[in-house]
């Protein structure tokens, strides 16, 4: 079974739970709209305390009355004064702003839209928040004398030190994120314990002083700049620590406050990427690994602006992964839901949840080199003419478990697809590529909502355990799952190149399934196959003269857009 052939949709379980509606902290700005609204819900909380579902949807019905205002509010204020001088938000990643020498590049290139007045999103510089974590998990066992010893803090001390000083901004611009810093990592080796939660404080550091020293750098130059903490400007998430799911009363706080702050003092607002703040525990929260994409398509669909514009290290969206095989392509123009669907698929470059306020708003996404400015890049757009397109990148994610469950028949067919799924829904455990027939299932687990979670093995093995009160399981690990992003209209024409490169690799595809999202054919192969095949497709599908990549993007008037 585990070798065969499954056909089958996909599946994906991401879904964030408000816990405690009761609890939400105003950001400042919205201090008065949420007074009455925490006074209203206190009020329906005694007259309704039996009824928990009435009142979690009268209190939503209350939040989006208040969004409502403020949202009217500020759509006036895009199409005024703020909106005609604030056109775009532009989001360095850490690779763009990982030096001193990076973060001048960086502020020339602000430069050379003189007319434009962006909203800058940053994240930490280079490696920070891997050196963070790593720090932190050394915290933990090392004891607290030795905590200044650890490799990875005097890295990161080296590294704002030295970029301060080569900018010459004042060193008390971090001086104090520093010395808490080394506070809280003496603080974990003490209680010898690293929590979701800490593990968020602890990363914050990193986009914290990442802003503040390019703010200084940006006013030392003589351009107004204001440095932004998200999680004090109204970024408001679920209380997933590591994983933080924005919440709608984001969009009409963090308009208002870089508004009202535009309007009575313009300065470049500099905002610290990746980070928010939990509505009930009012703690520092992150939006999952490489969120700083999300936070800059949030503040471009908040401030309802003309581009949100996303700076890496590479030439755009890419045909696979260039760490992977060099011919790699960028890809001039992708819709919302291929760019998403590259990107839940595994693929590095944006973050899986960063198209969502993109597509709502509308508003495009480019997603350009801050190390090769005159290149093209990527636009990412509503829709686009697929029509001629077969493939536009193929994705791998490694590393990936899979599992086949088949009924013992102690339930008809449709208890079982139930009784299974609800079994993952109370662990509490993310299923990413699904095939099923009447009496079996075959899946993939996704290791991580976070890309950086592995499954644990006690975790696997309570799964097993439930799931083989129903069913025959069997497991198999290191497995990868290849997707191939492109139009599924042509999904025999697909199939067909991909089957002929499998067969002439000699390779046995071992699950197979079609998206409802009609852009995406996953395939599940033995983990030390995998680069092999992905570099075999890409040469078959990208380096035979296929022209299908550079199909124009057609705007509503039916025109390409200028670059
Ligand atoms: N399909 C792809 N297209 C472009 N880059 C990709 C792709 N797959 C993986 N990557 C990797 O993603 C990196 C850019 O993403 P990321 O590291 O998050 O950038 P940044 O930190 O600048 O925001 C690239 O350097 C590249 O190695
Ligand atoms: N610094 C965070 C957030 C982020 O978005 O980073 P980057 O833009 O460098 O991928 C991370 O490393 O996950």
């Amino acid at each position: 079974m585990a070798e065969g052939l499954h056909f089958g949709g996909i599946k994906t379980t991401r879904s964030s739970v408000i816990k405690n509606p009761l609890q939400l902290h105003p950001p400042p700005s919205q201090k008065l709209c949420f007074s009455s609204f925490v006074a209203l819900s206190i009020f329906l909380s005694r007259k309704l305390r039996a009824s928990y579902n009435s009142r979690v949807s009268k209190i939503s019905c209350e939040a989006k009355k208040i969004g409502k205002l403020e949202r009217d509010e500020t759509a006036n204020v895009s199409s005024s004064s703020y909106g005609n001088s604030l056109s775009c938000v532009m989001k360095f990643g850490g690779s763009s702003v990982a030096s001193a020498e990076r973060m001048r590049e960086v502020a020339d290139l602000i430069l050379c839209f003189p007319n434009e007045k962006p909203v800058i999103v940053l994240s930490a510089m280079g490696k920070t928040t891997n050196m963070l974590l790593l720090a932190g998990e050394k915290a933990v066992s090392c004891g607290v004398t030795n905590v200044l010893w650890i490799e990875e803090l005097r890295f990161i001390k080296d590294l704002h030190i030295r970029t301060v000083n080569e900018l010459e901004v004042d060193q008390s611009t971090i001086g104090k994120h520093l010395e808490d810093l080394e506070q809280l990592l003496k603080g974990i080796a003490m209680i010898k314990e690293l929590t979701p939660r800490t593990r968020d404080y602890l990363v914050s550091f990193g986009e914290c002083m990442s802003t503040r020293i390019f703010a200084a750098y940006l006013n030392k130059k003589g351009i107004k700049a204001r440095q932004y903490d998200a999680f004090e400007i109204g970024f408001i998430t679920t209380d997933d620590f590591t994983n933080a799911e924005i919440l709608d009363a984001t969009y009409p706080a963090v308009a208002k406050r870089l508004y009202d702050d535009w309007t009575s003092d313009p300065a470049i607002a500099v905002v610290t990427g990746f980070l928010g703040k939990g509505f009930s525990t009012c703690a520092v929260t992150t939006l999952g690994r490489g969120g700083s994409d999300l936070t800059a398509t949030a503040i471009g669909k908040a401030l309802g602006l003309q581009e949100i514009q996303v700076w890496k290290d590479v030439d755009g969206v890419l045909t696979c992964d260039p760490n992977i095989h060099s011919h790699a392509q960028p890809i001039p123009y992708l819709s919302f839901d291929e760019a998403a669907e590259l990107a839940y698929c595994g693929a590095q470059v944006l973050h899986p949840q960063s198209m969502k306020p993109a597509r709502d708003g509308n508003i495009p996404v480019r997603v350009k080199n801050s190390y090769n400015r005159n290149a093209s890049g990527t636009l990412i757009t509503k829709s686009r003419d697929i029509s001629k397109a077969v493939l536009t990148s193929i994705v791998l994610k490694r590393n990936v478990t899979t599992l086949d469950i088949i009924s013992t028949r102690m339930l008809g067919s449709f208890g079982f697809l139930s009784k299974v799924f609800s079994i993952f829904a109370d662990l509490g455990i993310s299923v990413d590529v699904v095939a099923t027939s009447e009496v079996s299932i075959s899946l993939t687990l996704d290791p991580s909502r976070i890309w950086s979670r592995e499954l644990i093995q006690q975790e696997l093995d309570h799964l097993v355990e439930e799931l083989e009160k129903v069913a025959v399981v069997t497991l198999l690990q290191r497995r990868s799952i290849i997707s191939l992003i492109g139009n599924v209209q042509k999904s025999s024409l697909i199939l067909e190149k991909a089957f002929h490169v499998f067969q002439n690799l000699g390779v046995n595809v071992q699950m197979i399934s079609q998206g409802a999202s009609k852009v995406n054919i996953s395939l599940v192969v033995d983990d030390n196959e995998a680069e092999h095949c992905l570099r075999s497709l890409h040469k078959a599908f990208f380096e035979s003269g296929l022209p299908e990549l550079h199909v124009q993007h057609e705007n509503q008037n039916g025109s390409p857009p200028g670059l």
